[in-house]
């Protein structure tokens, strides 16, 4: 017997598992109608020979305005194809195509300028890119997401693609830019702004009833029938909309909670996967963070670690002397206790420990703090880093030095 015949055999509770994936385009968009017509309604010009002004489109993440976008440019593209009109919509993710170079190049390519992705002068790419246009006499939406990403470093090219329409005859630009940094304004150059946003849509976030509609009708091609269990998608939703009111955070989180389901052979996705696969989201981005970090914070949160598997509650001075004691372990000159309480707030906003200021009356006030991970999974995650990895080897005479509170190394 073929070991996938056993597998392949036991009963699946996905019908289609690419539509919970965040590459999966919706057909439908519940609860963003407005925003679809007004979308619609703004780039309506394009098939009427004119052309839009530019539009600028902000909300958190995952409000839906990548999705929305696509779809009204897929309308559009469809449309426009029906019509006979020479209309094209370009998207660029700017998180990839972060300079102003590559975006001028993608879109000379995109209509069959032969610019390489490297090596000339800027402006001669954005001449290629006009004379190609000129040329096809195209008007064309170019969608810059993450646009937040591409302005620090592109402020002046961005400004000249905002106002090109001037120096073309034949053809056109239309700049949808999309972006969640709802900073990001406040930074941008007035002049910039002005041009990109001649128009605005404000995305706002779901709410937990929306969020369920949105879940539902995505189920519906996810599963077979009847395998989520009651409750499942109301939980689901009402974490989410209780972050921001994040989509994908409520789609990964019915993913996830699916995959618990299967991985333990169960035929119905329950509430208990749906707690399970909290966990295992907030571990899997803990241990994400935890990779990036310098090396003395992760010194500290192995110190931590170790104190806390008999102490949950510790105070900066306790830290401190586990993390000079690992210190010279590691090969690494100890920071300031400063510097270290400065490492400890940073771990602190990124929600991988809990500290409060307590006061201890004449001695002054100190800080406690508690980890919010498992440490045993923090540790294995810190000991990916092959630095901390002889730290292992000492682990049972450090723990036993921590959890006595023998600090005076
Ligand atoms: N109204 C909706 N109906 C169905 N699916 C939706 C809806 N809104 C968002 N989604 C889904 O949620 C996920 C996130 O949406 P999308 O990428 O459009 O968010 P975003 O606002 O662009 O986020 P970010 O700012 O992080 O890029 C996608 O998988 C998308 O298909």
């Amino acid at each position: 017997m073929n070991i996938f015949d056993n597998i392949l055999s036991s009963a699946t509770i996905f019908k289609n598992r690419d539509v919970l994936r965040h590459s999966y385009t919706p057909e439908k968009l519940p609860h963003r109608e407005e925003q679809i017509n007004q979308l619609a309604l703004l780039l309506s010009p394009m098939l009427r020979g004119g052309t839009p002004s530019n539009i600028f489109i902000y909300g958190k993440t995952g409000t839906g305005k990548t999705a929305t976008v696509l779809f009204v440019a897929r309308q559009l593209e469809e449309a426009s194809r029906k019509a006979k009109l020479n209309v094209a919509v370009h998207y660029i993710n700017c998180e990839i195509v972060d300079t102003a170079y590559r975006v001028l190049a993608s879109l000379a390519r995109k209509f069959g300028s032969n610019v390489p992705m490297t090596g000339w002068p800027t402006d001669q790419v954005y001449e290629e890119v006009k004379k190609a246009l000129e040329r096809r006499g195209t008007r064309v939406v170019v969608i810059l997401d993450e646009i937040d990403k591409l302005v620090k470093k592109a402020e002046e090219a961005l400004y000249g693609l905002t106002r090109i329409n001037s120096e073309l005859e034949n053809s056109s630009i239309c700049i949808v830019g999309i972006s969640n940094n709802l900073k990001f304004k406040e930074y941008l150059d007035a002049r910039i702004l002005s041009s990109l946003s001649e128009e605005e849509i404000v995305f706002p976030p779901y709410n937990a009833e929306q969020l369920e509609d949105i879940l539902q009708q995505r189920a519906k091609l996810a599963f077979e029938d009847g395998v989520l269990e009651d409750g499942v998608i109301q939980l689901c939703a009402a974490i989410a909309a209780q972050e921001h009111g994040d989509a994908r955070k409520a789609l990964d989180l019915l993913r996830v909670s699916a995959e618990i389901a299967e991985r333990e052979r169960d035929s119905m996705v329950r509430v208990e996967h749906v707690k399970k696969a909290v966990r295992k989201i907030e571990t899997d981005y803990m241990i994400e963070t935890v990779r990036t970090l310098p090396v003395h914070s992760k010194i500290l949160l192995y110190s931590m670690s170790l104190i806390s598997e008999n102490s949950p509650k510790f105070t900066t001075g306790e830290v401190y002397c586990v993390y000079k004691k690992l210190c010279g372990k590691v090969g690494v000159d100890p920071l300031t206790q400063r510097r270290i309480s400065d490492l400890i707030s940073e771990l602190d906003m990124l929600g991988i420990l809990n500290s409060v200021v307590i006061s201890k009356g004449r001695y002054g006030r100190t800080r406690e703090m508690k980890l919010e991970a498992d440490e045993k999974v923090l540790r294995k995650a810190l000991e990916e880093d092959y630095r901390l990895q002889n730290l292992r080897k000492f682990e049972g005479e450090l723990k036993k030095l921590a959890n006595l509170n023998l600090f005076q190394f």
